[in-house]
């Protein structure tokens, strides 16, 4: 077929497709009036889950299931804001991999607010000033943002999504030769996720530590013969060429992030409840707890325990379970480790990523 047969049948397909996204958005604008009437929240993780799994299933393109969510994720989020717009704190500054992770769970059609600490991003969610925020919770390397889960001790805000974000970090500069770079910017961890790189394919560079990757790429921006390691979207924001992708040590490198809000979820089918307490003092405590979870076969993907600021030398437990806690099973379990604990609270359920 001609180039031109061609482009004339993508042509006829695009207003096919924005004629059925057109009708999309007027229904979408239909459920925002009902929920207005009803007080439900706009945004449904649980919904979108369940739109994005459905579409998945019944994937057969050349197209990924990858490349069509993030295609839905984009007409969602347009179709969303017609509801009402949402405000998302995120963990900035600009460009940073917390600001990623946000793009990718809501689209662009949100209003983004950069936070400069986690503490922030509590108090503006809290304080209705954002809708939702989104806070880092663990990497595959450096484990869990001890920050994040204390500040969740003190807070009647829940979880409401996760999502994980693979760590990719670039090589950006003014220059386009790799040759003249003789600075490098960024953040120590970035540094040390990419030294095997640096050692292979820098010679005499001297490396200057800054306090994020972000920040790393606007000083480079201004400075002559300097880089910055950063996470690729920096580029653009601070008009930089790509000099290496990719230039991480480790293949896995992800980082998993929550979103914080005032949802109460319903079950979306594949889902995930996140909670916290203290054992009781007495000898075994934390084990008859863990039996719980094992006698009613329930499994656990995450525990870590972080010092009890109120008792010296005795902790809070966070544990990630598989399944939603309006589950008969999941409720039961739940009830015997709140009797057997102090300090027992459900952080939130949601769909699993
Ligand atoms: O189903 C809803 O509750 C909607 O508001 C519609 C819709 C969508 O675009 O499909 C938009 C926002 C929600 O997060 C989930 C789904």
């Amino acid at each position: 077929m001609l180039l031109n047969e061609l482009r004339k049948k993508i042509t006829a397909i695009d207003t096919q497709l924005l004629d059925l996204i057109s009708k999309r958005a007027e229904l979408v604008k239909n459920v925002g009036e009902v929920k207005i009437s009803s007080d439900t929240h706009t945004y449904i993780p649980e919904r979108e889950k369940q739109i994005f799994e459905n579409l998945k299933k019944q994937n057969h393109s050349s197209l990924s299931n990858e490349s069509i969510v993030s295609i839905f994720t984009e007409i969602i989020s347009a179709c969303r804001s017609l509801e009402t717009p949402l405000t998302v704190s995120y963990l900035g500054p600009e460009a940073s991999f917390t600001h990623s992770a946000a793009i990718k769970k809501f689209g662009s059609s949100v209003n983004f607010v950069s936070q400069n600490s986690i503490d922030a991003i509590f108090y503006n969610v809290e304080r209705n000033f954002s809708d939702y925020g989104v806070v880092p919770i663990e990497n595959t390397t450096e484990g869990t943002v001890s920050y994040t889960l204390d500040k969740f001790a003190n807070s009647k805000l829940k979880i409401v999504s996760e999502i994980e974000l693979k760590i990719s970090h670039s090589l950006l500069s003014k220059e386009d030769d790799i040759n003249s770079i003789k600075k490098i910017y960024s953040h120590p961890q970035s540094f040390a996720q990419c030294k095997n790189w640096i050692i292979n394919n820098l010679k005499n560079v001297e490396l200057i530590e800054v306090s994020s990757n972000s920040y790393a790429a606007k000083l480079s921006s201004n400075e002559p013969n300097s880089a910055a390691i950063s996470p690729k979207i920096a580029a653009s924001r601070y008009n930089l060429n790509v000099l290496a992708e990719s230039i991480e040590d480790s293949e896995h490198n992800s980082t998993r992030f929550f979103i914080i809000g005032k949802n109460i979820n319903a079950p979306s089918g594949h889902d995930k409840t996140s909670l916290m307490f203290s054992p009781k003092e007495k000898i075994g405590a934390l084990y008859e707890i863990l039996r719980i979870f094992y006698n009613y076969n329930i499994n656990l993907t995450m525990i870590e325990s972080r010092p009890n600021k109120k008792i010296s030398w005795q902790y809070i437990f966070f544990i990630d379970i598989e399944g939603h806690y309006e589950n008969d099973i999941i409720k039961k379990a739940l009830e015997e480790i709140k009797n057997s604990s102090t300090d027992f609270k459900i952080l939130g359920s949601y769909p699993q990523k």
